[in-house]
């Protein structure tokens, strides 16, 4: 079967998209088995690195909602196995996860979101990718995604976007649905009482996009607003260059409300916006905003936006 797959998948640079899984043994819906006996000692090593490093990252740059879900995963240790998660999952909010050998066309990963099954990648990234690498790999799938299947609101929200997308695909209006997953579920950033946090797996997964999300001064925060995500192209082979902010997670959940389909349209008829641009009517987010205090902690120099935040 064509990896690339008649419908396409986003990953597709010009024409030439090198996937790096295994697609010969999937399904017409791509599944396959995670075959758990292939992860070498080396896999797990790097695994129980990755982790390391990301659990004391996000205690700083993570939404609470996030930190609240690694915590419930049992994952520090070795690359999880799904069948077990699997029977905590669907207990906890109806997900179940799916093996597949990477990335999938935009229907197939759709209809899955639409059924509360998450996709999730078998292998495992090098040890030269250990900062950032461009395709999801299990690291990123799992670490990135899975916490936040654990929260009702967001699991709730994850399902209605599948089927939105569904509804997308039928419409040949794929872009903005694509865009509003890239820029939040992959590259979210949500205000809390303790500051600007991120939620986005493709941040959280990354070691080295998650500070630079937060305390760099390149990129453009704006506050989230469901039109201007959906018209915003993206990049997916460097760090973002604009991040769109939520106040509240039931943000999310109120956009795929109702029927998108004119929307859908109207935006995939119209020229995207560059993500390096910033509009007139934005509302730029920037630490300016928040008086930034840092208090200097036993853990090195902590800013914390103590002001302005929203309760
Ligand atoms: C929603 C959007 O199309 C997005 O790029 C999809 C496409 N296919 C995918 N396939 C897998 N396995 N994982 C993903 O995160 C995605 N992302
Ligand atoms: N860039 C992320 C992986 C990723 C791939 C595709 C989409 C989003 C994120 C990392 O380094 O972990
Ligand atoms: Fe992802």
């Amino acid at each position: 079967m064509d990896a690339h797959g008649a419908r396409g998948n986003p990953f597709e640079v010009a024409g030439s998209c090198q996937l790096r899984g295994d697609y010969q043994h999937c399904g017409a819906d791509y599944r396959v088995e995670q075959d758990y006996a292939r992860y070498t000692a080396a896999d797990h090593a790097l695994w129980r690195r990755l982790y390391a490093r990301q659990a004391q990252l996000i205690e700083r740059y993570a939404a609470p909602a996030f930190i609240d879900g690694v915590r419930a995963l049992d994952m520090a240790d070795a690359i999880p196995r799904f069948d077990r998660v699997n029977t905590l999952l669907h207990r906890a909010t109806g997900w179940q996860l799916v093996a597949v050998p990477g990335l999938i066309p935009n229907d197939v990963f759709f209809g899955y979101l639409s059924r509360r099954e998450f996709p999730v990648s078998v292998w495992l990234r090098r040890e030269d990718e250990f900062d950032y690498l461009v395709e999801p790999d299990i690291f990123h799938d799992f670490f990135g995604h899975v916490p936040l299947l654990s929260n009702p609101v967001f699991a709730d929200y994850l399902q209605a976007y599948g089927a939105q997308g569904r509804i997308a695909v039928d419409l040949d209006a794929v872009e903005p649905m694509s865009r509003l997953y890239w820029y939040m579920v992959e590259f979210g950033l949500i205000r809390t009482p303790q500051g600007l946090r991120a939620f986005g797996a493709g941040i959280l997964s990354s070691g080295s996009e998650t500070a630079y999300c937060i305390e760099s001064p390149q990129p453009h925060r704006i506050a989230f607003n469901l039109e201007r995500v959906m018209q915003t192209a993206y990049r997916i082979d460097t760090f973002q260059q604009t991040y769109f902010v939520l106040d509240r997670f039931d943000q999310l959940f109120e956009s795929t409300r109702g029927d998108l389909r004119e929307r859908l349209l109207r935006i995939s008829a119209q020229a995207p916006i560059a993500a390096t641009q910033v509009q007139a009517d934005d509302q730029v987010i920037s630490r300016g905003q928040w008086p930034v205090v840092v208090s200097s902690l036993d853990s090195g120099p902590m800013v914390t936006d103590l002001q302005g935040a929203p309760q």
